[in-house]
């Protein structure tokens, strides 16, 4: 078991909320923990945050012994510190730098685990770099099969069966064996962490379809799924209609559900714990949790931006590092 989980927390889009939700976070909490913290990033993002919020901290290549200074990773901006508030492919390729160095850290064990402050895709597209977001990027740089987005939160869980595709290419997706895959995951997850979820599959179709009069993708594709999930022993049922399915599981009723699709699993969850469900990657062989908003270059700058989500990020994140994983 891991005692002080050493986290690598990275930048983000260094021109929107990440300095600002990290450097709050960091005065949140008390002084001594800062030692179990990396920052992957530039210093001069991080004062500039300071400035913004009216925060004091000092930061420096190594941590000292009472957690005054804190450690930064630099890793180099290709250019000027990018304006805040703004779409840039400077920033947008430094987020992808400070990923990629944090999954180094991750896979050498330098880091137990990795919190990640918000990327802007747009900027990171922009710069090159061709990828749907974090959780398509750490599967690429930990040469990992498949990747699935988890939005975890005290009343309610969702899985994702595809996430930052289309709606056309998300129908696409929702086949049997995405679905187990995806119903896989999540189990796997939640017994990593000691429990044995009771999951339902949400249903892709109006009503699942009503016996096919809304579309058959829900018989073809989803109840084979849950049959075949509960051959292997897994706590499973569904598909159930997607406009009740979350209710159900926030009044108590499962511990997890599989969204077919990025809102249909994204709305409930952000509508009822945008302040504090985090975004964790599954199916890699790190372990990565982040906040689950994003940019949000339209307060960027403003010192607004509330930083309780990226403490929910970390704590979930020390409590996956106190989890060992489950061995295959
Ligand atoms: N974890 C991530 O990296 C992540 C998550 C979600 C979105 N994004 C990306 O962020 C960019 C902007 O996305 P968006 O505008 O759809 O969503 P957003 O979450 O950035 O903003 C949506 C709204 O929520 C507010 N908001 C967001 N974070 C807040 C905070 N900490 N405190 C107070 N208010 C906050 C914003 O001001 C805005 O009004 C996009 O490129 C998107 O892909 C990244
Ligand atoms: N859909 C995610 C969310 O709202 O939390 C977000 O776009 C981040 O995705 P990545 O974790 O893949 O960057």
């Amino acid at each position: 078991m891991v005692k002080n989980a050493k986290v690598a927390v990275t930048l983000g889009d260094p021109a929107g909320v990440g300095p600002e939700v990290i450097v709050k976070s960091l005065a949140a909490m008390p002084r001594h923990e800062r030692r179990d913290f990396v920052i992957v990033g530039n210093s001069k993002a991080l004062e500039r945050a300071c400035r913004t919020t009216g925060i004091d901290l000092r930061f420096g290549p190594s941590a000292s012994e009472d957690g005054s200074t804190i450690a930064v990773d630099e890793v180099a901006l290709d250019g000027s510190l990018p304006e805040i508030g703004k779409v840039s492919p400077i920033a947008g390729d430094a987020s992808v730098r400070y990923i990629s160095r944090a999954v180094e850290l991750a896979m050498s064990g330098d880091a137990d685990v990795i919190v990640t402050a918000p990327i802007n895709k747009e900027a990171m597209n922009l710069a090159g770099h061709h990828f749907d977001g974090h959780t398509g990027l750490l599967a690429h740089l930990t040469g990992s099969k498949s990747s699935f987005m988890l939005l975890a939160s005290d009343r309610l869980n969702t899985i994702h069966v595809s996430t930052h595709v289309s709606l056309r290419g998300a129908i696409e997706r929702a086949k049997t064996d995405r679905v187990i895959a995806t119903i896989e995951a999540g189990h796997n997850h939640f017994v990593r962490l000691g429990k044995k979820p009771r999951i339902a599959v949400a249903g892709i179709n109006p009503h699942c379809g009503e016996n096919g009069l809304f579309g058959t993708e829900d018989m073809e594709f989803l109840t084979p799924a849950v049959e075949l999930a509960r051959a292997k022993g897994i706590d499973v049922v569904g598909p159930i209609s997607a406009d009740t399915v979350f209710a159900r599981a926030y009044n108590g009723a499962f511990d997890l559900v599989i969204a077919q699709y990025h809102d249909q699993g994204h709305i409930p969850i952000k509508l009822v714990a945008f302040e504090t469900a985090v975004n964790v990657s599954l199916g890699l062989p790190i372990d990565r949790v982040s906040v689950d908003h994003g940019t949000a270059f339209d307060i960027a700058g403003t010192g607004k931006a509330n930083h309780a989500n990226m403490l929910s990020a970390i704590a979930y994140a020390q409590l996956m590092a106190r989890s060992p994983r489950q061995r295959a």
